[in-house]
């Protein structure tokens, strides 16, 4: 299954700003992408970013460049695998680029819910749209908001089946501060044995830059030396 992979190279993670600089900001995300792309590939899925401008550095996989905001440039890469009529041969996935504890295991059970219904969704925590996976010509993104809903309003409209993927891994964009607590713990119950903390590039690169999380009070949090 082709996997569209957005990614913004236009200052990403800008709710992040409070914890990392702008250089760092483009650094984590480059990491997640790159974890992102790694398990999409584990999964058998075939990546292509779709990103705003080019992407620095190598990439194991073939890169569009759409300078349109994201709900345009996702849609127009739709309309090119989708086409304008039924049957659709071939499904398309859409699998955004900061879900960096997604695994194999999690994006596996995406595609085989996205076989068995016309569409298939992967919330995010506060209403957006981690990923998804289409086979109906008829369905288009409107992303930011509630974009979960407005999914869903969307596919009831042009009479598609939608079936919900209720996941932990694809539900944890990392957007806030607050997400990369959430990165290190299960980066560090992954483990790998040698530094304390598993996980890919993306909780490596956190690690490497101080940050640890911080439970003094009771509560989680991170802390950054
Ligand atoms: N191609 C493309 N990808 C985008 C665009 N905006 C965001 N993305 C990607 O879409 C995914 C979700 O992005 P967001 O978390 O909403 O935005 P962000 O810019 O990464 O972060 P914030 O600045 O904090 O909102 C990430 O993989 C982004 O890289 C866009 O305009 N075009
Ligand atoms: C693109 C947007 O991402 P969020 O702002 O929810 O991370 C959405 O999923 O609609």
């Amino acid at each position: 299954m082709e996997v569209i992979v957005p990614f913004s190279t236009d200052r990403p993670k800008s709710r992040l700003s409070g914890v990392l600089s702008r250089d760092e900001r483009n650094r984590f995300a480059r990491e997640m992408l790159d974890d992102v792309l790694d398990a999409v590939v584990a999964a058998g899925g075939e990546p292509r970013v779709l990103a705003t401008d080019a992407v620095d550095a190598d990439l194991p996989c073939p890169v569009t460049v759409d300078d349109r905001p994201l709900t345009d440039a996702v849609n127009a890469a739709l309309d090119a695998r989708l086409g304008e009529s039924e049957p659709v041969a071939d499904r398309v996935a859409v699998v955004m680029a900061d879900l960096a504890l997604a695994t194999p295991e999690a994006l596996r059970e995406l595609f085989a819910a996205g076989r068995e219904a016309d569409v298939a969704i992967a919330p995010g925590r506060g209403g957006g749209t981690n990923a998804f996976v289409a086979g109906h010509p008829e369905f288009e993104t409107d992303y930011h908001g509630a974009s979960y809903l407005d999914h869903r309003r969307i596919a009831d409209e042009v009479g598609a089946s939608v079936e919900v993927v209720d996941s932990h891994r694809l539900a944890t964009d990392i957007d806030e501060p607050t997400d990369l607590a959430e990165l290190l713990i299960h980066a560090e119950a992954d483990g790998d044995g040698n530094d304390g903390g598993g996980g890919g590039k993306a909780p490596r690169w956190l690690r490497d830059a101080g940050f640890a999380l911080d439970t003094t009070d009771g509560r989680v949090g991170i802390e950054r030396e």
